[in-house]
């Protein structure tokens, strides 16, 4: 059978070769720095009751943000919707809404005369019996049958099991899993924070009033002090005491073919009450029942560590209210657009653009980084971060439920339920490892007595001890909670690691390709230098600020500074475009312009051997030159120089520490990459390379065996991020691209955060080695202790329950990284 689970649910997104924003001949609506993906939230239907489900639309017709515009128009009238978010280089519309209304949108999208294919729900179904893998199993084998359903995807954390299914299949699953004895609960609003609920297994007096039974029963048995019969009747009465769930969910188990922990008890139990164990077997049942209640409430201190970082937003911010008055308001109630104070030493309840004020912000529970930030007027707030200083205002950008740390939490907790490759392999192993000792556990009943004239009583027992070594469970529950540590350790430290998959892939990255601008600089170039070549100097200048001025390319921005600081007046551009690349052209008083770099200049056929000679001196500095042209000559010429960040030097001596190639992609010419890559010490620099080169680049060093991994900012570099083995987006914080986009999200823009990763994906898989070996090592010599008589049924189950908590505290170990 092909078990859905299988499948590597991280994939990433592949743009479509033909897409409009990513080829080198974009339309002017796609410059440089426009957002391909972006998303809103209606801040009214953020903490409405209703179930939400999301789809996942793919829009043909949806290639540049005019369309994106118009579709959120339309859809942004619909109560049903309540958040979207669009994806122009794959075409998709991920939008979430209330259950069951999926139609609804697409005929709203085709009403614009688009059309939109429903790529699958997802639902996602809260399952709060569902906390152990053998559950899980279960699920997916019944709901592997039902039509309609395209992929499981398992929480067990969060206990949180999303469906990806064909509109109409939801229903017959949900029924599905009720006739398994669970009750799914439609969740609502992934994003919100939901108070963890506290593990309760059996209220604690039926496990004391069980224990005491045991006990007794154990006591008057030894002591012979009673008729047997009384102690049979004390032991079931503990035995029902805490075990009645224990045998209900075993009876559901056997009924669906599956052995699980509860059924394999149940044998056991039974077994040894047939023959005539009575108080062993209420004391397995009661050790059984005592060791679930401790796994799960440790298995709780892993789920909450993620949880644990939304406590850092507070419930309340100071709201002005229309008549000018300052009120507390619960954060989930303010609007988008409303105004808030911030006392010093506040903690900063949502996201949002300061209004008034100077202050400095630790944004350490984001990005990981302690050092304070500068904040004033126009400066971007995150929820969760710590107002120093002064006082601010500012204005709210994002619902409690969408903030930055909400979507980072959100990624996190999705990330957990990817499987990663170590518990893929554990998974299979457990499925045959469970059956296999199954059926040792029936020969060992029967042929030692059948062949060798053992003695039945002896060889049962010994089967059934076996039974419960048979429990998977320590080797089961030990990846997941091992990575979910790992995942939480990082979100700490500011790094947003999308799946388990990348933790266990980030040791044996070999090659890592760097972007330049904004990723070893701090892409805030500055203009160094101006020359005219001949002519009118001022009026030049003042040419190239006005073109200068429409782009938000970080070169363009260098020169457009420049010339507001020396008070240059811009004047109208018609016509403008973004050549990527390249450079901007557009049209001043009837005459056309093009400010752009030196390939530029020779695809216009306007470079001379003078030029070349002034470009190499300038770019061999380091420092990158732009050109104005107008129809027939070059007519000056602008350098900038971007500086290099503090902390690149530092990562790059790091990895080469750790064995790691370094490699420079940069669109930027050969000659400046060549210059600020000795700076930096990185091995190699490729410049001159348009986007669909730095993807082929990538492209080359897989083909060679390579484990490579990409660090850029994720707009212009996404098709390389995206084929990469591991894709590291930088500074990611606030942008939803990098989050969406990257395998790994760093939240500021510290390279140095790239071999803390690796380091943390090293001593991650070192517990995973440890955890696996334990697990199994401990299991192997109990089968050897019961095949030659030496275990007790309770010895075993002491040794289950030894080895299960033993790798869940190995794995919360990584929490402390
Ligand atoms: N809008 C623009 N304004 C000015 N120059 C531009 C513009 N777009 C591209 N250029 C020129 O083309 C070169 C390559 O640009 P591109 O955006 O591909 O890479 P980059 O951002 O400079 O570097 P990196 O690849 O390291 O991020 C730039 O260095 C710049 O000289
Ligand atoms: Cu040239």
């Amino acid at each position: 059978m092909t078990n859905c689970c299988d499948h590597d649910h991280t994939q990433k997104p592949t743009p479509p070769k033909d897409s409009c924003c990513a080829s080198d001949a974009a339309p002017a609506c796609c410059d440089s720095g426009s957002a391909l993906i972006s998303q809103i939230s209606e801040p009214g239907a953020a903490h409405a009751g209703p179930a939400l489900e999301s789809s996942t639309l793919r829009i043909e017709q949806m290639c540049c943000p005019t369309e994106e515009g118009l579709i959120r128009g339309k859809l942004q009238q619909l109560r049903e919707v309540h958040a979207m978010q669009f994806n122009l280089l794959n075409r998709t519309l991920h939008v979430e809404h209330q259950a069951g209304t999926a139609t609804l949108i697409v005929k709203a999208i085709a009403s614009l005369g688009m059309q939109a294919q429903p790529l699958a729900a997802e639902t996602r179904v809260r399952i709060e019996q569902m906390d152990c893998p053998t559950e899980e199993r279960l699920i997916t084998d019944k709901l592997a049958r039902q039509p309609g359903i395209e992929a499981l995807q398992f929480n067990l954390m969060q206990r949180v099991l999303t469906i990806r299914h064909s509109p109409d299949a939801l229903e017959p699953a949900l029924q599905a899993i009720r006739e398994l004895g669970f009750t799914p609960q439609l969740e609502g609003d992934g994003s919100q924070p939901v108070a963890p609920e506290p593990t309760e297994k059996g209220l604690p007096w039926q496990l004391i009033a069980a224990g005491v039974a045991a006990f007794v029963a154990e006591l008057v048995h030894f002591t012979d002090s009673a008729p047997e019969w009384v102690v049979a009747l004390i032991a079931l009465g503990a035995i029902l005491t805490c075990g009645l769930d224990v045998y209900k969910k075993g009876w559901i188990a056997l009924k669906n073919f599956n052995l699980n922990i509860n059924a394999l008890m149940s044998i056991a139990v039974t077994g040894a009450v047939l023959i005539g164990q009575w108080p062993e077997a209420a004391m397995v049942m009661v050790l059984f029942a005592i060791a679930e209640r401790i796994e799960a409430k440790s298995l709780d201190r892993a789920r909450n560590a993620i949880r644990g970082l939304m406590a850092l937003t507070p419930e309340q911010a100071t709201v002005r209210q229309p008549d000018g008055s300052w009120q507390a308001r619960e954060v989930t109630q303010v609007a988008i657009g409303s105004v808030v104070r911030l006392r010093p030493g506040e903690r900063i309840g949502l996201d949002g653009l300061v209004t008034e004020g100077n202050s400095t912000v630790d944004q350490s529970p984001i990005t990981g980084e302690s050092l304070p930030v500068e904040k004033s007027v126009g400066d971007t707030l995150f929820a969760g971060t710590i107002n120093q200083s002064g006082a601010l205002e500012y204005q709210v950008s994002a619902a409690a439920s969408n903030s930055a740390l909400s979507r980072i939490i959100k990624a996190v907790e999705e990330a957990q339920g990817a499987r990663a490759p170590t518990q893929r392999f554990v998974d299979r192993f457990a499925r045959i490892y469970t059956p296999l000792v199954f059926l040792l556990s029936l020969a060992v009943a029967v042929v030692p007595p059948l062949l060798m004239n053992g003695d039945w009583f002896q060889w049962v027992y010994r089967a059934l001890v076996l039974l419960v070594v048979a429990c998977p469970c320590a080797l089961v529950i030990s990846t997941p909670v091992s990575i979910v540590s790992g995942l939480a350790a990082a979100a700490r430290k500011g790094i947003l690691v999308k799946g388990g998959v990348h933790l266990e892939n980030g040791r044996h990255i070999t090659h890592l390709a760097l972007d330049k601008t904004g990723t070893l600089t701090h892409g805030k170039p500055v203009q160094t230098d101006y020359k005219a070549l001949g002519g009118d100097a001022d009026s030049y200048r003042k040419l190239a600020a006005s073109l200068a001025a429409r782009s938000d390319h970080p070169v363009s921005l260098a020169v457009a500074n420049a010339a507001q600081e020396q008070g240059i007046a811009i004047e109208d551009v018609q016509n403008f475009e973004a050549l990527p690349g390249r450079g901007v052209r557009g049209v001043i008083d009837g005459q056309r312009y093009q400010l752009g770099n030196h390939r530029l200049l020779e695809e216009l056929g306007l470079c001379t051997p003078e030029i070349e000679a002034e470009l190499d001196e300038l770019e061999r500095g380091g420092k990158t030159v732009i050109l104005l042209s107008d129809e027939r000559r070059a007519l000056a010429l602008f350098a900038v120089a971007d500086t290099l960040k503090d902390s690149s030097r530092e990562a790059i001596v790091t990895l080469h520490g750790m064995g790691i190639k370094t490699l420079m992609l940069t669109g930027d010419n050969q000659h400046t990459a060549q210059a600020i890559a000795t700076q930096v010490g990185i091995d190699e620099a490729r410049g001159d390379l348009l986007p669909a080169d730095k993807l082929a680049t990538v492209e080359k060093l897989l083909a060679q065996k390579g484990v490579v991994a990409m660090v850029g900012d994720g707009i212009n570099d996404a098709p390389a991020l995206a084929r990469a083995n591991v894709g590291f987006a930088m500074a990611a914080i606030g942008t939803d691209t990098a989050i969406e986009t990257a395998d790994v999200a760093i939240m500021d823009d510290d390279l140095r955060k790239i071999p803390a990763f690796i380091r943390l994906s090293q001593q991650t898989a070192a517990i995973l080695k440890q955890n696996i070996v334990l697990a199994l090592g401990i299991k192997a010599v109990f089968l050897g202790l019961t095949v030659s008589g030496h275990a007790t049924m309770w010895m075993a189950v002491f040794a289950d329950v030894g080895v299960s908590l033993l790798v869940v505290f190995n794995g919360l170990r990584l929490l402390r990284k």
